[in-house]
């Protein structure tokens, strides 16, 4: 269970700049359970899972997954119980070595040091094994530098290195967006099987309300870094995209030309 208790933070306090960018959110979720965020631009999204990830740290409140109080700890220990794929496919892995390597990396992390290893061809083997889940030809690839992959081969490792070291977490911070639609729709088939077979507890911000309706069991639309509606289970099966529009207008008072001024890049 990871629990989010009465979490603020605001940037540049008692500044001109002053920015709240999340206000007093308290949320409790399930193993298992999968959340898509929506929201306007700066609602708070990213800011959101900067949090979880320890990227950066909250003002007040206290994040807890199971009995870990994860609130003060930094990014590099939270690592081994959290993954991470950004929207930018360059981000999250190292262009200058191999896919080996980088997996070697992101092993590395979430290992204690005492236990881990250099390569072997054990796990040479078994690095070949989670690529060829990805069925797009990288088990055969492991010592390309990964910064000859396309966009979508990089994503896909991404993901894949966010997930098989057998993290409780997976954060998606609108990992699709860069991609082209056919890319996009392979990055999220694969998203979806690799949250299944982990069983992950899976947050994914997304600009695209389809996505956000179709994908995971709960969603959040958040707005001026809180969260200003909320669906789970049958009420969110039944979303539509207009019923969401509607609630942002009904919640925010304004009048909305079309979705993509709203929630959508
Ligand atoms: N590191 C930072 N330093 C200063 N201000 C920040 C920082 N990170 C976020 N903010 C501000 O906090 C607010 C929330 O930003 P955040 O990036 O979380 O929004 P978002 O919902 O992810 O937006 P977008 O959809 O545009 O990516 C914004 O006003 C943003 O400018």
């Amino acid at each position: 269970m990871l629990t989010l208790n009465q979490i603020h933070k605001t940037f540049y306090a008692n500044t001109p700049d002053e920015k709240r960018a999340i206000s007093d959110l308290t949320q409790t979720l399930n193993e298992g359970d999968f959340v898509t965020v929506i929201g306007s631009n700066g609602a708070g999204k990213s800011t959101l899972l900067n949090l979880l990830a320890g990227t950066i740290l909250p003002d007040a409140g206290n994040i807890h997954l199971n009995d870990q109080n994860l609130t003060l700890l930094s990014e590099e220990k939270r690592a081994k119980w959290i993954g991470r794929v950004f929207q930018n496919p360059m981000a999250g892995t190292a262009p200058n070595m191999t896919i080996e390597e980088n997996m070697m990396i992101s092993l590395g992390r979430t290992q204690k040091r005492s236990l881990f290893r250099g390569m072997t061809k054990k796990k040479r083997e078994e690095f070949k094994e989670h690529l060829a889940t990805l069925e797009i030809g990288l088990e055969n690839r492991l010592n390309t530098k990964v910064g000859l992959l396309s966009g979508g081969e990089r994503q896909a490792l991404s993901l894949l290195m966010a997930t098989f070291t057998e993290p409780q977490i997976l954060l998606l911070d609108e990992h699709t967006a860069a991609l082209d639609p056919s890319k996009q729709e392979l990055i999220l088939s694969l998203t979806r099987e690799l949250v299944e077979k982990h069983s992950l507890t899976t947050i994914m911000v997304t600009h695209q309300m389809e996505q956000a309706i179709d994908f995971g069991n709960r969603l959040w639309m958040m707005d001026e870094g809180k969260i200003i509606f909320e669906a789970e289970d049958e009420e969110k099966d039944k979303l539509t995209v207009p019923d969401l529009l509607e609630a942002f207008q009904e919640i925010r008072g304004t009048k909305l030309a079309n979705d993509r001024a709203l929630l959508a890049k």
